[in-house]
């Protein structure tokens, strides 16, 4: 865009108006006073001034009474050429556009022209606008990694996750939080399901739970689990645990002693949902991430009930609890205790198949563990997931696609996004 604006004024009319006193002072910004006092206001000068000030108005197409006078300087430099210096609210019409300025003029009538342009191209700009804004909270909170970074720069994200049966929601929110680029993710789990889990994600390390000879979890573990969370920059919790005395005691501890971002998942909030104000009393910063099923156990309704009202029942979750909450679905909804609120635009149905949640809490708890802030992890992995969801469809159908597939698409996007 290309803005143009001229002016001709009459020497001797601002001549007169110059016997004022205190004209100069009204209409020159304090750059353009002293340089014109300098040389002992020239009224040819000041007439040019007078005349820069009513083209660019005429470029902003706001007219004289869009700006204070003073806002628009005519200064020179060394050289002598004339350049608009902006400030105030001349500054803010002139946002993102850059102003050039000649003037002229004769022993009768001062002249000058103003051309503003875009600072950024018509399609820079239009481009910026295209990004949706989970993209560009993705490529916000992504910093790209330093060449002389190491594994200890990117976290360590503990997975609390998994349990005879369930094996796979274990495997596939390790993976993911590894895909998503974590420096160490560490599982816990039962022992039993160490060696499934150990061979589909050798990069992770392990600490192996033994529930006690009454199904509870064994002091001995306790201790585990403290020492591991200790060691944790966030921490992912309930993805395939169930709902034994095992994983009621682990969840628990794991909320009593976290003082980390923590991630909420599945029977995470199952278990929560039955005594909700736990959840007061938690000093880490939490995100829960339920799908209709789980938000109707938090709030003792139905499915249905929480469908008809999502974006209401996730504010004021969020707000009452103090905590993020990302209520998953078709428009996946990301809410802070602020009342912040990002709408997913990205997935697809062929997303609707057990594990895709598991796959998304250890992306949104990845980016926890490598320190971005929780609102931003939880959205940027929301939008990321869908992407990779929607990819997945155009490739492998939707009918066809795995959850797995996700984490397998998630290398391509991250290329793309430069990171
Ligand atoms: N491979 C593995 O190891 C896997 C392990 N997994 C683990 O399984 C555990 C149980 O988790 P889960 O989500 O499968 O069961 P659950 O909480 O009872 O939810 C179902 C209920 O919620 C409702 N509902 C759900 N979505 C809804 C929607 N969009 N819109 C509306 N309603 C919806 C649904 O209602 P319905 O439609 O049936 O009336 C039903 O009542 C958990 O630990 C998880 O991590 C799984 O991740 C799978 C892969
Ligand atoms: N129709 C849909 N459109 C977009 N995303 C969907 C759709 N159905 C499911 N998803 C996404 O898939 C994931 C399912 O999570 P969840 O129900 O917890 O699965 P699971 O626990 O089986 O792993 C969520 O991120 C959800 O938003
Ligand atoms: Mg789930």
């Amino acid at each position: 865009m290309l803005l143009i604006g001229t002016d001709l004024v009459e020497i001797a009319r601002i001549r007169k108006s110059m016997r004022n006193p205190l004209f100069c002072a009204r209409i020159l910004g304090k750059s353009e006073y002293e340089q014109l006092a300098r040389r002992g206001f020239p009224a040819q000068s000041v007439a040019a001034s007078f005349c820069a000030k009513e083209a660019f108005s005429k470029a902003v197409g706001t007219g004289l009474s869009g700006f204070c006078l003073r806002e628009a300087e005519l200064l020179r430099g060394p050289n002598g050429k004339p350049r608009l210096q902006l400030t105030g609210k001349a500054a803010h019409l002139a946002e993102n556009m850059r102003f050039s300025v000649s003037v002229t003029h004769t022993a009768e009538t001062a002249a000058a022209t103003v051309v503003g342009w875009n600072e950024k191209s018509e399609m820079q700009i239009s481009e910026e606008r295209d990004v949706p804004e989970g993209r560009r909270i993705l490529l916000n909170m992504l910093k790209p990694r330093g060449p002389e970074s190491n594994k200890g720069c990117y976290g360590r994200l503990l997975c609390v996750c998994g349990s005879e049966g369930m094996a796979g929601a274990a495997a596939m929110s390790t993976l993911s939080a590894l895909r998503c680029g974590t420096g160490i993710v560490e599982t816990a789990l039962p022992r039993s399901i160490y060696p499934i889990v150990a061979s589909l994600a050798p990069e992770a390390v392990f600490t192996l739970l033994d529930a006690s000879p009454g199904g509870d979890l064994a002091d001995r573990d306790l201790e585990s689990l403290d020492s591991a969370l200790s060691r944790a920059s966030a921490c992912l919790v309930g993805c395939g645990l169930g709902k034994s005395p095992f994983a009621r005691r682990t969840v628990s501890r794991v909320l009593q002693t976290a003082d980390v971002p923590l991630v909420l998942d599945a029977d995470g909030i199952n278990i929560v949902s039955e005594h909700i104000d736990e959840l007061k009393t938690v000093r880490a910063p939490l995100v829960l991430t339920p799908h209709p099923g789980e938000m109707a156990r938090l709030l003792r309704t139905t499915p249905e009930e929480v469908q008809k009202n999502r974006e209401l029942f996730a504010r004021s979750f969020a707000r009452d609890l103090g905590v993020i909450l990302v209520l998953k679905g078709f428009e996946t909804l990301v809410v802070s205790p602020q009342g912040k609120l990002y709408r997913n635009t990205t997935g697809n149905p062929g997303m609707a198949k057990g594990g895709s949640g598991d796959v998304l809490a250890g992306m949104i708890a990845s980016f926890a563990a490598q320190g971005v802030d929780l609102f931003s992890a939880a959205a940027g992995a929301v939008y990321l997931h869908g992407l990779a969801g929607d990819r997945c469809a155009g490739t492998l159908s939707q009918c066809a696609m795995l959850p797995t597939d996700l984490i397998g698409k998630l290398p391509e996007l991250f290329l793309e996004l430069g990171r």
